[in-house]
């Protein structure tokens, strides 16, 4: 069975409109040097079997159709730019780590179940500001499916084929996330365990000690009522999902097939695609291939973007209005987010379909310290509180958080309880695009935001603070 949204249409040249795109407009794409073997690439890609299935996309839009509704909140968070070197056991295990601990302190602190979305498995594509990087004169590192990060002319070379090694780092890196999903690792007591020991050990978690202990206080009340947390299947093992900026078209179009069922097209390289700030153009050619899987869609939305247009675009992401498909991630940057935020959301609400909304702090707050690009946990938290406020005030649902973050120690994000300087910086600076929080950030900003929704809450006698 073909579906309207995949059946061919009359369009010179082109054989499905899931490749219409190709005669539209197209931001951020490589310069692949050679066509023939970027179809290559392309068709090796096509012939692989998916990455994800289509009835996890499903159980993926309904949980985020619980978020739309406000019964729900939304946890998306990973690295800026994955890298094959960096698609180790231990990093991929500390980022799903630090993602899960988030995620219970922010279960506990908003009392509602945390939809959890890591940017993991196939974050490989980056979009760039400038496609000549100023301190080489080289072309900007794009990510790993396009080109090496290494500092010469060959390396900044794009090479389709990277985007056949690129599935296959998502692969492995799946496999693992999917057995630490599932194999007892990420049981709910364990995790509670880890953020008792960031707690305990260190000083940026010390502040946290009473919501700690106040969440320790309600395992026990469980397992008193007779629950027994090591063997209940909503305790032992989580539902983690996987996302990633769909940038490279030709790979997101490979990997987008007809499930035989439905007779409709999925995305099947992961289970959220998000639409990044620099590609969102209406007639553009990521709008119109995104809009035509059956995935749920994210998209990025910074300071620049007006209601109308808004409006606009979650009109062509969702049409049909299906609550959970159209997540709308604010990065408005922590000085704008009150002002130009409520404006979009009021539009939306009124006249367009249903979204989530969520509130990436990271890309609207980046700034230069002497030719490092980084970001101040203080603004980071700003908007989010921020983000949180303009819903209150017009009484909407905030779903969810949007982060980069990474499981280890590193320096790139001034601030936090640590009280990184400008000259720590250069320590453990390791990140092969945007600065990341470091899992003690990541932690604080997670009880922090636990902390806020407690005390509306105690005001309030309400879940959120609408
Ligand atoms: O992750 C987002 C963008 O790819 C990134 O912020 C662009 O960085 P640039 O301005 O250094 O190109
Ligand atoms: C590219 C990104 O963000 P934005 O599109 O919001 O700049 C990103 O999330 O890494
Ligand atoms: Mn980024």
């Amino acid at each position: 069975m073909v579906t309207a949204r995949a059946r061919p249409g009359p369009y010179p040249g082109v054989v499905s409109v899931l490749d219409l795109w190709r005669t539209l407009p197209a931001k951020q794409q490589p310069s692949w040097p050679d066509p023939a073997e970027l179809r290559a690439a392309h068709d090796q890609l096509a012939a692989l079997p998916p990455l994800v299935t289509a009835p996890e996309i499903r159980s993926l839009t309904d949980r985020l159709a619980l978020v739309a509704r406000g019964e729900a909140f939304l946890l998306q968070g990973g690295d800026c730019a994955e890298t094959f070197v960096a698609n180790t056991a231990d990093k991929i295990r500390d980022k799903v780590k630090t993602l899960l601990q988030m995620a219970v302190v922010l279960t506990y602190g908003a009392s509602t179940p945390v939809v959890k979305v890591a940017r993991i498995a196939g974050q490989y594509a980056k979009p760039r500001s400038a496609d000549i990087e100023a301190s080489t004169g080289l072309p900007s590192y794009r990510g790993d499916a396009v080109n090496d990060i290494a500092p010469t002319a060959a390396a900044r070379q794009p090479d389709p084929m990277r985007m056949v090694a690129a599935y296959h780092q998502s692969a492995v890196a799946l496999n693992l996330v999917r057995a630490f999903a599932t194999g007892g690792f990420a049981d709910l007591s364990k995790v509670h365990e880890w953020n008792k020991a960031f707690v305990r050990d260190s000083a940026a978690g010390r502040r946290y000690e009473v919501m700690a202990t106040d969440i320790e206080r309600a395992l026990a009340f469980m397992a008193a009522c007779g629950i027994d947390l090591d063997r209940t299947a909503a305790l032992t093992g989580v539902e983690l999902f996987t996302s990633h900026e769909g940038l490279l078209l030709e790979y997101e179009r490979a990997l987008t097939r007809i499930e035989d069922a439905t007779g409709d097209p999925y995305d099947l390289s992961a289970h959220m695609i998000w639409i990044g700030e620099r590609t969102r153009d209406l007639d553009g050619a990521h709008v119109d291939l995104l809009s035509r899987v059956g995935n749920p869609i994210g998209c990025k939305i910074g300071p620049k973007a007006g209601p109308d247009e808004v409006l606009e675009l979650a009109e062509r992401l969702n049409p049909d209005h299906v609550p959970g498909r159209l997540t709308l991630i604010s990065r408005m940057g922590a000085k704008r987010v009150r002002d130009t935020l409520p404006p979009i959301i009021e539009k939306v609400n009124a006249a367009g379909p249903p979204v989530v909304w969520s509130c990436d702090p990271m890309h609207g707050n980046t700034r230069d310290v002497g030719g490092v690009k980084t970001r101040h946990f203080d603004d980071v938290l700003d908007e989010v509180f921020g983000f949180f406020e303009v819903h209150k005030a017009l009484g909407t649902h905030p779903g969810g958080l949007h982060i980069e973050l990474t499981g280890e120690n590193v320096t790139e994000c001034l601030g936090g309880a640590e009280l990184i300087g400008e000259d720590d910086l250069g320590g453990r600076y390791e990140t092969a695009c945007d600065p990341r929080l470091n899992t003690g950030q990541a932690l604080e900003l997670a009880f922090l935001v636990a902390e806020m929704l407690q005390n509306t809450r105690g005001e309030r006698g309400a879940p959120w603070p609408s």
